[in-house]
């Protein structure tokens, strides 16, 4: 007894010289916040005078930069005057940032090592922090010596220096919970990062907004965030198991060891959905650094195939549940394989003198150059030379004899009369004020401007590559490669519809990437060679067709692919194989890394234990000891009566959550359910467009919530006739990991097979009666 009292004064005695520490320290942020507050208030007017005294034509436009400008060498000077005064201003910014972060929780842990006898104490927290002699109040996370406080356990331990390995002895490991410059909690910890700070933050209600982790990442985390030697790291985690997180922060470390050579605009990321873009928005800023660019595969897609519609992965699988046909199925599996792709290439290579489906180039109603005379120029070239060269070849032939056409034409009587009656203003924006050597010279260049503007449609439609009819290309590489196992009628039916789809201005997500890979290949054109890292979170929604293509589009890229095999929302239905062994065949050249993360953070103990049942490899998978209650499950004899329990289900959940996410297996049944609570509830129902995520009751097909989180979910309609196939388990499991502290399900009339299968110790089975249904309703 004595003893533990003896302990206690240790600690606080401890604790009370840690709180001298973080006093002075946030003094001296307090100071230095001051100072750099001043110095931006300067540097704001600085930027201001310099913009007034240069006018408004040197704003700096960072979208548009002007052609004429950046050939004037006097206001491009000025120009860079204004960038940089732009840029200081924005530095001091962030520093004002990160300082404000630091003065509410200036650091979370604290390393005593000895390096070779000489001792140190190191305290870590978001971001470095110097005093004016240049020592180290605080060592930025991503620092090498930082490593050791996630990767160490006391004792010898070495860390990676840029001069290779250090050795150093690790002799005490110190977490702190500290919120307004308080310290509300400090643990020694002997383990990597210990249990009682990650406890806290878990257990803690969901943001609107995704936060970091930094003061709490685990060993296996940081062995994703800090490998740099990989051409394609893959991640196979478990649901809730910090995937996400491990990318965000990733890039965060990436971006502080590669500051001179790498920017943020040259990461990209491929999200699931708009929903979990904005849900993720904050976590880079709040390390100090910009966010990378987003994009989903959906809105990627459309960029690429300008007039065309595309269908994307949450309207296919809505179809998909209505009818999928076995033969349906085979079509897909195999226009979504990686060997389709080898097909596409192949077609490109074949140099048997084929010729490419071109369209004449048309102007005002006319053809201006016609298809025959296009073919007639790329088949005068070698039949040697690469395809994407004979269409470059073609390509440069066309603007020539365009060029050559603008010159015969600014001869013309027409031209030269419409010359002559143009009025000041007109002449002047054809000139630009340019000197001329004699009026001859000036009359032709302005006839030749007024031409080169007239035929600007023309030479678009050379620059865009319109005069290749890529999709008439497309149906001739499909008649070429029909496979052994589907009959030729049922194929050439596949065909014509595709047709068909085009010419209604649509195209089969299945269709997509090949049709682009084609384009990309015949034209030499899609490939973004300044990207430098490429992720792709949920990558078992992807085809392998799909990661061929990107993996294409961005040449120079390092991936970072994660996923999880048993998310498998919108393909486990009809593609069982598990998409690790694939990536190993679709990329056989890179140096692959494989990471597994069996550790599930997000959810309750009881959550975890009672999603991990659903699946068969349910022992791989390991909950974090975060108690809660269990799930509960609720099977009622009717649709009304599931609509009496969501009611006070919704109800109980809001009394403890800021959020209850509703969640269905369709968009179909989300609508439905949103149609009948509406009338009695303030609800929100979701669609793929929403950006952000409100408070309250929301209404949501599953898919939309893949890769977010929400601190009470209800399945509805979780019964027999929704949840019965093969594919179903997965959307089962994703469905119950979004819940962080209480997960409710609702069946109608007959239970999911799938809930049968789970021991029933794991959960609580209520069967709602409709006399217990009228009994609650005249209690209420
Ligand atoms: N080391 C950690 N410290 C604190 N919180 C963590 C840690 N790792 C994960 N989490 C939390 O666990 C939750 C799940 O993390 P995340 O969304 O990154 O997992 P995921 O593997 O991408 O999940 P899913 O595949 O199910 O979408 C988040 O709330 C995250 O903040």
């Amino acid at each position: 007894m004595k003893q533990v009292t003896t302990d206690e004064q240790q600690h606080q005695l401890e604790q009370h010289a840690e709180q001298q520490r973080v006093d002075k320290v946030t003094t001296e942020i307090s100071q230095q916040l001051a100072d750099t507050t001043d110095k931006l208030a300067q540097a704001h007017q600085e930027t201001h005078r310099i913009e007034v005294n240069y006018g408004d034509n040197t704003k700096v436009n960072v979208t548009e930069i002007d052609d004429k400008m950046e050939t004037n060498a006097a206001v491009q000077q000025q120009k860079n005057l204004v960038e940089s005064a732009v840029e200081t201003e924005k530095i001091l910014e962030s520093q004002v940032t990160v300082l404000k972060d630091l003065a509410d929780s200036p650091y979370f842990g604290r390393i005593d090592i000895d390096e070779d006898g000489d001792k140190d104490t190191l305290y870590i927290g978001t971001a470095t922090l110097q005093d004016d002699q240049e020592n180290f109040l605080i060592y930025d996370w991503r620092a090498p010596i930082s490593s050791i406080y996630y990767n160490g356990t006391l004792g010898q331990v070495t860390y990676d220096t840029p001069g290779g390995k250090q050795a150093v002895d690790l002799e005490k490991k110190r977490q702190f919970l500290i919120s307004q410059g308080k310290i509300l909690n400090m643990f020694d910890t002997n383990e990597t990062v210990g249990d009682e700070i990650l406890q806290t933050v878990l257990g803690q209600q969901n943001d609107e907004k995704m936060r970091n982790i930094v003061a709490t990442i685990q060993k296996e985390q940081n062995d994703i965030i800090r490998n740099t030697t990989a051409d394609l790291l893959v991640v196979q985690g478990v649901a809730g198991s910090g995937k996400t997180s491990a990318i965000l922060q990733r890039i965060a470390y990436l971006l502080y060891h590669s500051r001179s050579q790498l920017d943020a605009d040259q990461i990209i990321l491929f999200s699931p959905n708009r929903l979990f873009s904005n849900y993720i928005s904050a976590v880079l800023p709040s390390l100090g650094e910009k966010n990378m660019r987003q994009v989903t595969l959906a809105e990627f897609l459309t960029q690429r195939f300008s007039g065309l519609t595309v269908e994307s992965l949450f309207e296919r699988f809505e179809k998909d549940q209505h009818s999928f046909p076995a033969v349906a199925k085979q079509l897909r599996l195999y226009k979504e394989s990686a060997a389709f792709m080898d097909r596409v290439k192949a077609y490109v290579k074949k140099t048997d003198g084929h010729i490419l489906a071109f369209s004449s180039i048309y102007f005002e109603g006319k053809p201006f150059f016609k298809k025959s005379e296009i073919q007639d120029i790329y088949s005068s070239l070698p039949k040697l030379m690469l395809p994407r060269d004979k269409f470059l070849n073609t390509k440069n032939t066309l603007i020539k004899r365009l060029k050559r056409r603008i010159k015969q034409d600014a001869h013309s009587d027409a031209v030269q009369e419409a010359v002559s009656l143009l009025d000041e203003y007109q002449y002047q924006s054809l000139t630009n004020h340019r000197t001329f050597t004699s009026g001859d010279d000036e009359i032709n260049f302005v006839a030749r401007a007024l031409v080169r503007k007239r035929y600007e449609v023309i030479y678009d439609a050379i620059y865009n590559d319109y005069f290749i009819d890529i999709y008439e290309e497309y149906s001739s590489f499909l008649r070429d490669n029909r496979p052994v196992d589907i009959e030729p009628k049922l194929w050439d039916t596949m065909i014509q519809q595709t047709v068909n789809d085009v010419e209604a201005h649509k195209i089969h997500l299945e269709d997509a990437v090949p049709l682009l890979y084609l384009r990309d290949l015949l034209t030499g054109s899609g490939q973004n060679h300044s990207m430098q890292y490429l992720f792709i979170d949920e990558m078992q929604d992807y085809s392998a067709a799909q990661l061929v293509y990107v993996k294409h589009a961005f040449p120079r890229a390092k991936l970072t692919l994660l996923g999880d095999s048993a998310q498998d929302v919108f393909t486990a239905e009809y593609h069982p194989s598990d998409f690790i062994h694939e990536i190993e065949n679709i990329f056989p050249h890179n140096r692959i890394a494989l990471f597994t993360l069996l550790k599930s953070y997000r959810s309750t103990k009881p959550i975890t234990d009672f999603a991990k049942a659903m699946l068969p490899n349910a022992q791989d998978i390991e909950a974090f000891s975060r108690e809660g209650s269990k799930p509960a499950y609720y099977l009622c004899p009717s649709e009304d009566t599931a609509l009496t329990q969501m009611t006070r289900l919704t109800n109980d959940l809001l009394h403890t959550n800021k959020t209850v996410a509703v969640l269905t297996k369709t968009e179909y049944q989300a609508n439905k359910l949103y149609a009948s609570l509406r009338a009695d509830h303030p609800v929100t129902l979701m669609s793929d467009r929403d950006r952000s995520i409100p408070n309250g009751i929301l209404i949501l097909p599953i898919y939309l919530a893949k890769g977010l989180e929400f601190d009470a979910v209800i399945g509805y309609d979780v019964s027999k006739s929704s949840y019965h196939e093969a594919g179903d388990r997965d959307i089962l499991y994703t469905l119950a990991s979004r819940a962080m502290h209480d997960l409710q399900l609702v069946g109608i009339k007959a239970p999911s097979p799938i809930l049968e299968e789970i021991p029933q110790d794991l959960f609580d089975y209520y069967q709602v009666t409709e006399a217990q249904e009228l009994i609650a309703k005249s209690v209420e």
